[in-house]
């Protein structure tokens, strides 16, 4: 990335903008302390949730407290989308600190460390997505940077490491396949899930212009999420990587003026490369949600918003799904996403993955499941986590 350091008119004593950044300096300290203050309260509100048996989240307070802010915001001249924006992620940290403190009672134990596979090595999206659900659940995280999607499930499986995170959809390219077939045949559980907005930059060596670009290296995700952006340059030679950081490793082993690597802005500025282009996907919205993989499945507090993941296959008879699907409905469960692969072995048949709303622990769901069981060939729960869809 080039940092292009305008030569100061003024020698910095006598520079005019001094005391007001003094001033902010010590507004933006205030601030901190007023956002910890705001933290702390929210401890307390988990405490006491927890004494009462009240759910984490409140969205009718959230939406008073959001409108009324807004309204407060008018009178500074506060523009509504930025008091909007600023307190999704005040109060997103809220309900992550709350359900944190509460899972931790629920299970009886608080986890410090933990060590956690990811697609590496460092400054891949995957590594930043590691490090996003590490830092709030553990005090202290050992990475390990895998080659493969295989590997990390082998790692968490094999006990070399604790948790594994995987990719597994993105609002441009949809499902990861690679990872709905490797858990068709792993005893993991998926113990939580992350969403992280993905922001593709085009990476190159210093001095480096778009036009002197001829070769891009990536992961093939980035390649099919930014479709429309590569339609401008046909003669662009496309080299697939193991994860976007070996792709900029690649580029920036290189050196060369005529390649590039696809990824993100953070694992640039690791392998000293600079940001020619960001934010070409084809959906301006670019989320890719993350999975958690464990050994042990996890209890979910009934306070705490959880999803429930199922694999299932049906017979072959006309409308198995459909009497599948009926099932859930007729037990006033919500199915957030249904996705289909070819069994392993036997290609003409598919696998159902369904993510449902809800505690697996509730009657309704145990009923479902119970029924699901009596009409289809196999049911199996791949686990049940807390909802990371805040907003
Ligand atoms: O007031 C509550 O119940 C809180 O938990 C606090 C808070 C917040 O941070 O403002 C967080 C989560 C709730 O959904 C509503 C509001």
């Amino acid at each position: 990335m080039c940092h292009y350091f305008i030569q100061a008119k003024y020698p910095m004593t006598d520079n005019p903008l001094l005391p007001l950044r003094d001033k902010i300096t010590a507004l933006d300290k205030h601030l901190l302390e007023l956002l910890a203050q705001r933290r702390a309260l929210s401890t307390d509100v988990v405490n006491t949730k927890i004494e009462a048996n009240i759910p984490v989240r409140d969205i009718e307070r959230e939406r008073i407290l959001v409108k009324t802010l807004i309204e407060q915001g008018k009178k500074y001249h506060l523009d509504e989308m930025f008091i909007q924006r600023l307190y999704q992620i005040i109060i997103e940290d809220s309900v992550l600190l709350q359900q944190r403190i509460l899972q931790e009672k629920h299970n009886q134990h608080t986890i410090k460390t933990a060590k956690i596979a990811f697609l590496g090595p460092k400054g891949s999206y995957s590594h930043s997505a590691m490090r996003r659900y590490a830092g709030r659940h553990f005090d202290h995280v050992e990475e390990s940077g895998c080659s493969s999607f295989k590997d990390i499930f082998e790692h968490v499986e094999k006990g070399l490491v604790d948790y594994g995170i995987l990719p597994i959809e993105n609002t441009s390219s949809g499902s990861i396949n690679e990872v709905y077939d490797l858990l068709q045949k792993t005893d993991l559980h998926i113990i939580g899930e992350l969403s992280l907005p993905i922001d593709h930059c085009i990476l190159a060596n210093k001095h480096t212009t778009l036009d002197q670009i001829d070769t891009v290296y990536s992961h093939p995700q980035p390649f099919q999420q930014c479709t429309n952006f590569l339609e401008n340059y046909p003669h662009w030679k496309i080299v697939y990587c193991d994860s976007t950081s070996s792709a900029m490793e690649m580029v920036s082993k290189l050196d060369k003026p005529n390649v590039a690597a696809i990824g993100n802005k953070d694992g640039g500025e690791l392998y000293g490369l600079q940001v020619l282009e960001h934010n070409f996907a084809n959906q301006k919205e670019n989320i890719t949600r993350f999975i958690i993989l464990a050994r042990k499945a996890i209890d979910v507090s009934d306070q705490v918003a959880a999803k429930t993941t199922i694999l299932m296959k049906t017979g072959q008879q006309a409308g198995a799904l459909v009497d599948a699907l009926l099932v859930l409905r007729n037990h006033n469960i919500v199915m957030t996403k249904l996705e289909s692969r070819p069994i392993h072995g036997n290609p003409w048949e598919e696998m159902f993955y369904i993510d449902l709303q809800g505690n697996l622990a509730t009657l309704k769901m145990q009923q479902a499941l119970k029924e699901l069981s009596s009409i289809t060939l196999f049911v199996k729960v791949l686990g049940c986590y807390p909802s990371d869809s805040i907003f």
